[in-house]
């Protein structure tokens, strides 16, 4: 395969001709040292490239939009979420950086999402930078040599050093992300932020695999167990655990962020992990450790000086340090990464309050109504502006990124729970025995070893007690889990702060489900959370 191509790139409906070099395809050993030579970015003493993402270490979901038009105007969910984008300045921005790219030479990565051969999405991605295609080589599914692509169907630009004029270009800000479903194109300009080229074409598939062909889009992480057979999925907004609890050196890894499920099973999207490092240590997360070595894409972690050690519990540059690598730098992760209907799902929640427990068990019901609520919490770093855990609504685990009404997705949700007899559970990833600032985020190995209890059966076992505010049902006990910390009400020292709070977060519930209501069955509103005055 050629490095370089000189005929003109297809953009939708325009055609560039490039006047610098255009490096296609390159190796991942080749494009670690275009990134150094460009001096964006060094080697680590293992290995790894660890690069600058800029001005912009985490998704800024202010600036996204979608292009108004004939195809979006009566299908997309419009609001603060998908915010609309009129075609012309859609146009006009193409140009603009199509100008800019003139003078710049560029990489060009050509690959696919979604492991299952039907529903394949082919891809062409066009970066600024060399670090930038190293992460569109690793997240996206790349073709096999004997098997080039035939076709693209989306082209994402990713040219963070071009820059919006907001006034005069129809956005808020420099950088933006614009999807445009006529074109099959994605313009993300002003922003290095790796994660705003998957979460585009993460939205891109949840617009496309509901509505064209009835298949629930995701955002979760899916593992099995050694003798296949036990899918488990795991929702959760960024920051909440997908990707550190589906990396199971018991299990095997199918993805750790996008998946869809079809008729035939649980599919991932992407070829790769994108890990969170904050904190990272061997013997807390060993598989996400050990897959950080040549090859492996850092952004934004600090090094120990001179030693190049990576230095994961500074956070000085973010607190959304990373990790990029291709899924199968985790050990014994399946390929292709299809997995059966899944048998147990997770619904991850950082609940900077304090008041969930550590894990519930739910009833279909339960299931659905905490799906559409999707309360967590905005993890520091993830966002632009979050600096603390911050509680939030965001339906189905992944709001930011739901083209269409959260209704449409909890609809196939609820009809596949049914079919497959899924036994959904609550796990509350983040704070215990107090709120955020009192309480402490509850130890990871607790969380792992309640996952590992739910999914052995271990937790059919024993006595279950119900919420008196949330009419959750959480074990009174559990192998290996200290039981103070399995109710709520015991972890906190204030018993009468514990209930105020819980009453508190159950108003929030109601007033959010407001929104989805008229929609909803009675069975599905009954499953809320109820005021109660508790007497002590
Ligand atoms: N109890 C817990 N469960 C899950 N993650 C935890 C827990 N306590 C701390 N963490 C940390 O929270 C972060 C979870 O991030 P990650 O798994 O990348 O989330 P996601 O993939 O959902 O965006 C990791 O840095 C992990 O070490
Ligand atoms: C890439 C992201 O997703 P997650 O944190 O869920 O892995 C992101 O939110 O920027
Ligand atoms: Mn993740």
């Amino acid at each position: 395969m050629n490095s370089t191509i000189s005929e003109p790139l297809d953009l939708g409906n325009q055609k560039f001709y490039p006047k610098g070099k255009i490096f296609y395809q390159l190796s991942v050993p080749a494009l670690v040292e275009h990134a150094i030579l460009n001096r964006e970015g060094v080697l680590t003493e293992c290995g790894a490239l660890v690069a600058d993402t800029g001005k912009f270490t985490g998704r800024s979901p202010k600036d996204r939009y979608i292009v108004h038009d004939d195809k979006t105007k009566s299908t997309v969910w419009w609001g603060d979420i998908n915010q609309p984008l009129e075609a012309k300045y859609y146009g006009q921005l193409l140009t603009k950086m199509m100008h800019y790219m003139k003078d710049i030479d560029l990489y060009v990565r050509d690959g696919y999402v979604c492991a299952e051969k039907n529903h394949r999405l082919t891809l062409r991605v066009i970066t600024e930078s060399a670090y930038q295609n190293i992460f569109a080589h690793h997240l996206f599914m790349r073709p096999s040599r004997n098997e080039p692509l035939s076709s693209i169907n989306w082209t994402i630009l990713a040219i963070p050093g071009f820059e919006a004029i907001p006034l005069v270009d129809g956005v808020r800000s420099a950088n933006f992300v614009i999807i445009n479903f006529t074109e099959q194109v994605v313009l993300i300009g002003g922003t290095g932020y790796t994660g705003e080229i998957k979460k585009s074409i993460f939205s891109v598939l949840n617009y496309l695999l509901p509505t064209e062909k009835g298949i629930l889009s995701m955002h979760c992480s899916a593992n099995v167990g050694k003798e296949r057979g036990d899918t488990a999925l795991f929702f959760g907004l960024s920051g909440t655990g997908k990707t550190t609890l589906s990396a199971d050196e018991a299990r095997m890894l199918v993805g750790d962020d996008e998946h869809g499920w079809s008729e035939e099973g649980v599919f991932n999207f992407e070829g790769g992990c994108y890990a969170k490092c904050v904190g990272l240590a061997e013997e807390k997360e060993p598989q996400i450790f050990n897959a950080i070595r040549f090859g492996t894409l850092l952004e934004n972690v600090c090094m120990l000086g001179e030693s190049r050690i990576p230095d994961y519990n500074n956070i000085s540059k973010t607190e959304n340090t990373r990790a990029a690598y291709p899924v199968h730098f985790i050990k014994g992760a399946v390929e292709p990464a299809i997995a059966e209907h899944p048998k147990h799902i997770f619904f991850l929640t950082a609940d900077a309050f304090g008041v969930l427990p550590p894990i519930s068990k739910l009833s279909v019901e339960q299931a659905m109504y905490h799906f559409i609520s999707g309360y967590t919490a905005k993890v520091a770093g993830t966002e632009s502006g979050i600096i603390e855990p911050t509680a939030t609504f965001s339906a189905c685990f992944g709001k930011a990124f739901l083209p269409l009404h959260p209704a449409k997705y909890a609809a196939i949700l609820g009809k596949k729970l049914k079919t497959h007899q899924v036994q959904v559970w609550l796990v509350n990833t983040g704070w215990i025995g107090g709120a955020y600032g009192v309480g402490k985020r509850i130890p990871l190995v607790h969380t792992r070893n309640l996952i590992q209890a739910a999914l052995r059966g271990d937790l059919d076992e024993v006595d279950y007690q119900t919420h008196l505010i949330f009419g959750l049902a959480y074990p009174r006990s559990c192998p290996n889990i200290p039981s103070d910390i399995l109710s709520p009400r015991d972890s906190w020292r204030d018993k009468e702060a514990y209930f105020a709070q819980a009453n508190k977060l159950a108003e929030a519930f109601a007033e959010n489900f407001k929104q989805y209501e008229a929609e909803m069955d009675i069975k599905i509103l009954e499953a809320a959370p109820k005021v109660q005055i508790v007497s002590l």
